[in-house]
């Protein structure tokens, strides 16, 4: 049966400033020229490109009291957050178009202020090679995209810890992730002492795709807002070289549909992150446009018969 879909609003976040590689900052482009608005209209929904938010300029300085560029990080997840709120605030899904995944500070602390105030319950779905639950004693670079999780759960920065009002903006109850396979020693034991729930490629290898995601699904109901954060390192290098911190041994094309077709028949996504595409490092753009054939996924499109 055909789904109909809320309408949608692309905000492009075009910055680095919470990477290690220059070039993130060309993903919402990217993603446009790989033809993400055509795709999203041809799945029939009402689309608006609000176009590129603005942001400060990006500096390239070494780390800092254990943060790169904390302050630009905070400025342009300030914008993201209002960006992002705005659009839920009128009814509308908002697709982030990044920029670094440090990005999913903002964007994610707007959907869980949004679902408190809705008396929704909010289940992240976060899609990624890494963790991102560093904060700066156990850093390995300083780069704030290896620690937004930390932050949404309360530990970093007040800055970006107390950026929403409310800390922390999530529970690691909330957080399913996905694809799991480099995470820093002293991250690790963050990650097990915050109990958060991980499907790492080692877990997926033994049980399969289909019942990870079951899992990480489970409890999804009628008044659950899925919010997708997708790290497009998620996706294993040979297929998506596209990103600044690969790691071999990710999901290959079928398994990456499949999250994909999952998520999409919930019915529940609410909002979605696109980061860490850097098309200076892709090869003609197919990372970009692999991330388009997979979000058509999300948005119901499926092989034979089942749309
Ligand atoms: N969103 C990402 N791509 N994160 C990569 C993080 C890499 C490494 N764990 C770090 O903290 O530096
Ligand atoms: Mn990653
Ligand atoms: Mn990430």
């Amino acid at each position: 049966m055909a789904r109909t879909y809320p309408p949608v609003s692309l905000l492009g976040a075009p910055t680095d400033v919470g990477a290690g590689h220059r070039g993130a900052g060309l993903g919402p482009d990217a993603l446009r020229i790989a033809g993400l608005p055509e795709a999203l209209v041809a799945r029939g929904i009402d689309l608006v490109d609000r176009g590129n938010l603005d942001g400060p300029r990006n500096p390239w300085q070494p780390p800092n009291d254990g943060y790169r560029h904390l302050k630009e990080v905070t400025d342009w997840n300030r914008v993201v957050m209002e960006a992002v709120a705005s659009e839920l605030a009128v009814g509308r899904m908002p697709i982030l178009l990044g920029g670094d995944h440090c990005l999913g500070i903002g964007s994610i602390t707007a959907v869980a202020n949004h679902c408190r105030r809705k008396g929704k319950k909010l289940r992240v779905i976060w899609l990624d090679a890494h963790a991102d639950f560093n904060t700066s004693n156990v850093t390995p670079s300083g780069n704030i995209h290896g620690m937004p999780v930390a932050c949404l759960c309360g530990m970093g920065p007040r800055e970006l810890t107390h950026i929403g009002g409310v800390s922390p903006a999530l529970q690691a109850g909330e957080i399913r992730q996905i694809g799991i396979r480099s995470v820093d020693e002293g991250e690790k034991r963050l990650v097990k002492e915050h109990g958060l729930d991980v499907y790492d490629m080692r877990y997926i290898d033994e049980v399969g795709m289909k019942r990870a995601m079951e899992a990480a699904l489970e409890g999804v109901d009628a008044d659950t807002h899925v919010h997708v954060s997708f790290d497009v390192d998620f996706l294993d290098p040979s297929i998506a070289p596209g990103v600044g911190t690969t790691v071999p041994g990710g999901p290959n094309y079928r398994e990456a549909q499949l999250v994909m077709e999952m998520i999409a028949d919930t019915g529940r996504m609410g909002s979605l992150d696109i980061v860490e595409l850097n098309p200076l490092l892709d090869s003609r753009n197919a990372t970009a446009q692999l991330a388009v054939d997979l979000v058509e996924s999300l948005f119901g499109k499926s092989t034979l018969m089942r749309d």
